[in-house]
């Protein structure tokens, strides 16, 4: 599903040590793994070339059986479209569009995913109400501006704009700051849920490690990038 050899990323050419350097990882079909580390420590970036936003500069990071670093620039975009959902940490969710816009928006850029969508349900709309209905978004929030909805409510959208047309693969960076830690084991849960139903993979990455229990597989990244420096 996701397995990685021989990662290594440099934001600078003339930077003597690697970003990241990840020697070996696998994460498999439907897992739902927790990635932690200090800030720092290279948790988004390693998201960035999971998303293929950045390119490593040598090693393999294959997804689905593509190795994402031997694609152009714009095959990326494409992969990224058509099999990753991104929840980002300020969401990124267009204010003046409501929740059911933004949360189609999802499949704008890959007929696949439209396609998986319509497989739910009849019109995408349908579908974008269906999955924000099961993360607890109600009819009556559904169509107001996504400006007037609280931050957790906002977390809600943006992870139904992430699971529509079930992409294989959801990764969510640090989510779940902005709420307490009662919202934010709530939240989790939803995700599991979705994902479980969408048999998608889940990486999730958070500073806070008392959300570490609730997942599957932990993964320290610090621990990840020691196998390398022993090996070197
Ligand atoms: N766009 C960028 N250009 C240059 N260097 C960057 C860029 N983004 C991150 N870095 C550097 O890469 C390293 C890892 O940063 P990254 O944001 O991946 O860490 P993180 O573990 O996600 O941190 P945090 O938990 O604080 O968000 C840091 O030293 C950072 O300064």
């Amino acid at each position: 599903m996701i397995d990685i050899k021989q990662l290594s990323f440099k934001w600078h050419k003339k930077q003597a040590i690697p970003t990241l350097a990840i020697p070996t990882l696998t994460i498999e079909q439907g897992e739902q793994v927790f990635l932690y580390g200090p800030s720092g420590a290279g948790k988004s970036t390693l998201l960035s070339l999971l998303a293929g936003i950045n390119k490593a500069d040598s090693g393999t990071l294959t997804l689905l059986n593509t190795d994402i670093n031997q694609l152009t620039n714009s095959q990326r975009d494409k992969f990224r479209a058509d099999h990753i959902g991104y929840i980002f940490q300020n969401f990124n969710l267009l204010p003046y569009l409501s929740p059911l816009e933004n949360v189609m928006l999802g499949c704008q850029f890959s007929a696949q995913r439209k396609q998986k969508a319509l497989h739910k349900s009849s019109t995408l709309a349908a579908e974008a109400s269906r999955l924000l209905s099961a993360l607890g978004i109600t009819h009556e929030l559904q169509t107001k501006a996504v400006a007037e909805l609280s931050i957790g409510q906002q977390q809600r959208v943006a992870a139904a704009r992430a699971f529509i047309g079930s992409p294989e693969i959801i990764i969510a960076d640090e989510p779940t700051s902005a709420l307490d830690t009662n919202n934010r084991e709530a939240f989790i849960k939803l995700l599991f849920a979705q994902a479980q139903f969408a048999n998608s993979s889940l990486v999730f990455v958070s500073h806070d490690q008392s959300l570490r229990h609730l997942f599957q597989r932990t993964l320290s990244l610090m621990a990840l990038q020691e196998v390398s420096n022993a090996s070197v």
